[in-house]
This record gives structure tokens, sequence and C-alpha cells, in this order.
């Protein structure tokens, strides 16, 4: 299955983001500072192996159980260029309690950090392992990605609800119908002169 996500994230372009790292990001475009969302004309829902992948993880555990993912967002982590992921807390008026997350192609470490009492956890994440960051993790303590901890080119694929209020709003249904397309097509970019063209893979 991971050489399958793998060969499929391929299908959409990588933009480049912070920190050494290139992001594909299929949801909701938020301006977090405005707390302001919108829907992308041109959002088509997730990648298709993504919905095999939800399927999975929500059998893993009862927690699970209700998650509706609104957000897929993937990320590469290149170890060429140092990637990290500073310390944070994923922000809380867009997004839902419950984070998951998989760890493809190369292993890392994620590290917790609880600036009230200054404590820090380290926590393995194996290559193809999952995992949830939830309750008081996932509101009172700063995740992130220490660039001593990238060994190789790394994936994580997120998925991200929405809280109960946002769901509740037009705009969240809507979010919500749109994640549950069948699966957004990727194509491939090149540049002509400048210019660009898309070629869909059937
Ligand atoms: O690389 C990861 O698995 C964590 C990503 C993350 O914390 C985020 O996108 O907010
Ligand atoms: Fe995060």
């Amino acid at each position: 299955m991971e050489r399958q996500i793998l060969q499929s994230l391929q299908s959409w372009p990588w933009q480049p983001s912070q920190s050494g790292r290139w992001k594909q990001d299929f949801g909701p475009k938020a301006n977090f500072k405005k707390q302001q969302v919108k829907i992308p004309e041109t959002w088509e829902g997730f990648p298709s192996c993504s919905h095999q992948l939800l399927e999975l993880l929500r059998g893993k555990t009862e927690t699970l159980r209700d998650f509706e993912a609104v957000e897929c967002l993937s990320l590469w982590y290149d170890s060429d260029r140092g990637a990290s992921h500073a310390l944070h807390v994923d922000d809380l008026w867009l997004w839902g309690q419950r984070i998951v997350g998989v760890s493809l192609q190369s292993p890392s470490i994620f590290t917790f950090f609880d600036p009230v009492n200054s404590v820090c956890v380290r926590v393995p994440l194996p290559q193809r392992s999952a995992y949830l960051i939830n309750g008081r993790v996932r509101v009172d303590w700063q995740h992130g990605i220490l660039a001593e901890d990238i060994w190789g080119p790394r994936v994580a694929m997120t998925f991200r609800e929405l809280t109960e209020p946002m769901a509740q709003t037009e705009l969240g249904r809507q979010a919500l119908e749109r994640a549950k397309l069948p699966g957004a097509r990727g194509f491939q970019r090149s540049r002509v002169c400048g210019g660009c063209f898309g070629l869909f893979l059937l």
C-alpha cells in the first residue's frame, strides 16, 4: 500500500513549503489570522488512495470510527534541504480534536513539548506507521519534527477534521461533501515557454 500511495502522490505537483518541505494540500483554504475560510473551485476531493487509507485508519481504533476528514495534507521532508517542522499547535479554530497522520518512505521522530511544564517527549515514527494526536496533547502540547530527525526523504500524509461549530456552517457542510468525492485526478505539469499545460492521467 505504501508504494501505491507514494506512486499516486507523484501525479500531483509538489508546492514549495516552509523549512525545506514540499506540500500537496487538498481541502479548504484558510486565512488563520483573519479566521476566513474558502473552498477552492478547483478542489475535487482527496487523492483516491487516501479514501482507502482513511478506511483502514478508522478501523484501527474506536476513537476514529466517526472521523470525517476535511483536509488531506501531504508533506515531503526533503533531507537534502535540511527539512524540519517547527514546534506548533495545529490551528484550533478550524481544525477539530483529532489529527491523524501516516509516515511513509523513511522513519522519523515526533518531538512533543509542553511549554507550561517544559517537558519534552520524543515519539519514534517508524516507516508506515500511523499516529493520532488527540485530547490534551492536541491542545496543550506543541509538536514538531527536528531537522536532525530527518534521515532520508519522508512523506507524511495528515488528515484533519473540522471543529463542530465549523462543521455545522454551510461552508463546513460543503467542504465535507467535497472531501467525500471519489478522488481528485492528478496531472503533470511541464513548463513550455514560460506557460503551463495540464495532462490528465487516466
Ligand atoms: O510530519 C508530520 O507527520 C507532522 C505534520 C504536522 O504536524 C502538520 O502538518 O501540522
Ligand atoms: Fe501539526
